[in-house]
């Protein structure tokens, strides 16, 4: 049999993601990385639990008539398919055909930007009970010491990253699952005040500071900051470091807007609580577009004081993570083992225990799957642009993704 017989042959044995799911109309995001829909097996589908799956498209790129995967999917795939923890997004499959790649994770109905929008609306219920801070911030941490315990940083932590189990599911409602999204809007936004904002806005409310000082390593210590930022979020549901401008056209990490925001809510760090900070190479750019004096009376507990959080545990820890010098701030397994975690009420593995979720279910999106490409492509920023391409026969794409992860926790 010649190669493109085979390939037909092959073809037609191949479960087509149409003929399994119904999706087409649930459009749930889109962004950097593909398409995300939400989909419900197909009645004659026996292979899958009648359940709610998110189906993702990942973007692949036609080079004469080649279809190959880009370098983010390689990376994807290759990545959750080692990963394996009950506080991570699992990948469930890998579909394909000659044009599209599909991945298969189990749906989450729930994130904490809805959480939060939610609570920043509603005149009754301005805030996410203790419970339910205590138990995401719980899992969220031990998500986040099982990648790092693997050397692996996610680096784009935001409450639109941290997906949450809804109702439908007896064992895992309530469970948080840390993606990455990759909903990043490619243009600038238009100015919108932080209780309407998009989570697919591109935002620098949660990057360390060092990391807009230009550092040239990531750091598990970058993610600490962003769970931090996050925690502060929860406590008073609203970003700590809402900054009005998102720009985009920015060449260096270093955003004057940001820092000036850290600054403001935290006071300007001193050589003496931060050593390395000389050594920042945006370092002489700091000290010329910035005076320490102007900062003088700021502090966190300054900046919440109206949430009466002076002298609770959740403040103490909350200390600890938006330590500016990135060698003092606290790591994931210490702040599991901080006593906030122990004191009343202990975190429940269902976040939402003792109470009826109030949140509402994800919009669809308008599913204009070729403006959107067109759009996708054309405004693709060049730093994004695709490097190296691996054509799409070359990815082993395996069934349902059981083999035990390589790297053990
Ligand atoms: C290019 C690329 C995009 C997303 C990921 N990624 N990383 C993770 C962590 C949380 C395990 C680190 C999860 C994902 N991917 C997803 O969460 N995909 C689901 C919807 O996009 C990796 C690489």
């Amino acid at each position: 049999m010649i190669g493109r017989e085979f390939i037909a042959e092959l073809e037609n044995k191949r479960e087509k993601v149409e003929n399994l799911f119904n999706f087409e109309k649930f459009k749930v995001g889109s962004g950097t990385y593909g398409q995300v829909f939400q989909a419900f097996p197909k009645t004659k589908n026996k292979l899958f639990p009648k359940k709610s799956y998110a189906l993702k498209l990942i973007e692949c790129i036609d080079h004469k008539q080649n279809m190959i995967l880009s370098m983010s999917a390689c990376r994807e795939i290759a990545l959750l398919r080692e990963l394996k923890h009950e506080n991570l997004i699992q990948l469930n499959r890998i579909f394909t055909d000659q044009r599209k790649v599909w991945l298969l994770f189990d749906y989450c109905e729930h994130d904490i930007w809805q959480i939060l929008t939610y609570h920043r609306k509603s005149e009754t219920d301005k805030f996410p009970s203790k419970g339910l801070v205590k138990s995401l911030m719980f899992q969220m941490f031990q998500g986040i010491s099982y990648l790092h315990n693997n050397w692996i940083l996610h680096r784009d932590l935001k409450p639109a990253n941290i997906l949450v189990v809804g109702e439908g599911s007896k064992i895992e409602r309530g469970r948080v699952k840390i993606g990455d999204m990759g909903f990043a809007r490619l243009f600038n936004s238009p100015l919108k005040t932080f209780v309407d904002i998009d989570p697919v806005v591109v935002t620098f409310w949660y990057r360390a500071p060092e990391l807009l000082l230009d550092t040239k390593h990531y750091t598990k210590a970058i993610d600490i900051w962003a769970i931090g930022c996050i925690f502060a979020e929860l406590l008073s549901t609203k970003p700590l470091f809402y900054n009005e401008e998102e720009k985009l056209e920015t060449s260096t990490p270093y955003n004057r807007e940001q820092l000036h925001k850290i600054f403001t809510t935290m006071g300007f760090p001193k050589i003496e609580e931060w050593h390395n900070l000389k050594a920042m190479p945006c370092y002489e750019r700091l000290t010329k577009d910035f005076a320490s004096a102007a900062y003088e009376k700021r502090s966190l507990a300054a900046t919440l004081s109206k949430y009466k959080l002076q002298n609770t545990s959740e403040f103490r820890l909350l200390e600890k993570f938006l330590t500016m010098d990135p060698t003092k701030r606290i790591t994931a397994e210490e702040a599991l083992k901080d006593s906030y975690f122990y004191e009343e009420p202990l975190p429940n593995a269902d976040a939402f225990y003792g109470m009826k979720i109030p949140y509402p279910p994800r919009k669809y999106l308008p599913n204009e799957e070729n403006n959107n490409r067109t759009q996708h492509q054309q405004q693709l920023p060049p730093r994004q642009q695709q490097q190296q391409n691996i054509p799409l026969q070359q990815i082993p794409l395996p069934g349902i993704v059981k083999q035990e992860p390589r790297i053990q926790p």
